[in-house]
């Protein structure tokens, strides 16, 4: 896939920019004019300023374009490896602070739409993105019990603002940190969507290059709304391998297209069984749904996970998987998957031409 390494290198001779060019395009496959826009070439240095975040992969990058320019007989050249991720064009005004708003949707309910959520926010943060997460499932939200604080409330010095609570380095808001569960699960469409407009502009964001907003379940006049109100970068969705669940993810890539969201493209979670005990691989409900759904639609299968017991005790417990175990295989796989998400919206969706939204502290905002 894109976003991994290839074995082979390029060996054609050449000046430091052509020849770290080549083998950039080559390490991402990306065209060669592409990775050029990434470049830059002084006397003894190359810097690579790469629009998508990929640090766990720096220092293997770093070694392959060293050894490149060795081959090509430029010796002494230092390599720089940096990231600086843009926003994204989007049809509606960006919110303050905020770079890309990427919606992580399922047109089917229970197919674990909220821990990829949070496992992938935690994933995009250790790849060296700023990441938030916005919990917009109003009528069921879980993401205060899968970040383990779901007594946490949002500070407000102004009974206008809230200062967004924290947990490992993730900034965080949900409506279940602002009413009690049952007020929210009465309201109205129309209701909840303001509730959920409400909060994304009335928190105080941090810089971010990533918020990931986990979307209620479904596709209909609430999730629409909601896909229309948000000036979303792009959207992810979740689905698992069984026809039921592909036939909904199908309904929800349909709505986002409708309201010209860009897909992103699929996370088959739960692809297969894996036993904890001898990690053998079991496809109980079925295979490659996920991968035919994205072929039809011209969409990259970003990952797929298993169902594992491991994640299911750590969303329960609130003690994120990736966060808490960031060197097992099931964490890494998260941060393949954090990758491809970052790399396919850097290199699908063209950058905002400004980005005066972006101010920096968020104590210097002006009350709306
Ligand atoms: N890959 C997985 N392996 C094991 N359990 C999982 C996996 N993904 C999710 N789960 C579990 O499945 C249940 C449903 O997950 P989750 O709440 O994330 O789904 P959802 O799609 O967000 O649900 P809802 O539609 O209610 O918002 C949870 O108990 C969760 O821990």
């Amino acid at each position: 896939m894109f976003f991994t390494k290839k074995n082979d290198k390029p060996t054609k001779p050449g000046s430091v920019r052509e020849t770290t060019q080549q083998a950039l395009a080559h390490y991402y496959s990306v065209p060669e004019d592409t990775a050029g826009t990434w470049l830059h070439a002084g006397d003894n240095v190359v810097t690579v300023t790469l629009p998508f975040c990929a640090m766990s992969q720096f220092d293997a990058l770093q070694e392959y374009l060293q050894q490149a320019l060795a081959d090509a007989g430029c010796r002494e050249i230092e390599v720089v490896i940096k990231t600086a991720i843009p926003s994204a064009q989007t049809t509606h005004p960006p919110v303050n602070n905020i770079k890309n708003i990427i919606a992580i949707a399922s047109g089917k309910g229970g197919v674990g739409k909220s821990t990829t959520a949070v496992n992938l926010a935690y994933a995009l943060l250790q790849e060296g993105a700023r990441v938030g997460i916005l919990d917009a499932d109003i009528y069921g939200p879980s993401i205060p019990i899968m970040l383990g604080n779901p007594q946490a409330r949002p500070a407000s010095s102004d009974e206008k603002h809230m200062q967004p609570p924290q947990a490992w380095g993730l900034v965080a808001n949900s409506i279940g940190y602002l009413v009690p569960a049952e007020d929210a699960a009465v309201w109205r469409g129309p209701m909840a969507s303001r509730a959920l407009k409400q909060i994304l502009d009335e928190t105080l964001w941090p810089v971010l290059d990533y918020l990931i907003v986990d979307m209620p379940p479904g596709t209909g006049d609430i999730q629409l709304t909601m896909a229309q109100q948000v000036p979303l970068s792009g959207t992810v969705i979740v689905t698992t391998p069984q026809d039921l669940a592909l036939a909904d993810a199908q309904k929800g890539i349909s709505m986002f297209n409708k309201v010209n969201v860009p897909v992103l493209g699929l996370i088959e979670n739960m692809s297969y069984y894996q036993c904890s005990q001898c990690g053998n691989k079991d496809p109980i409900f079925a295979e490659h749904g996920g991968e035919a759904l994205a072929e039809r639609h011209h969409l990259p299968l970003l990952g797929q996970l298993p169902l594992n017991t491991r994640i299911r005790e750590h969303g329960d417990a609130g003690t994120p998987l990736v966060v808490t175990q960031p060197d097992s295989e099931l964490a890494a796989t998260y941060r393949d998957i954090a990758r491809a998400v970052s790399m396919h919206l850097a290199l699908s969706v063209p950058a905002a031409k400004a980005e005066g939204h972006i101010k920096g502290d968020p104590i210097s905002f002006k009350p709306v």
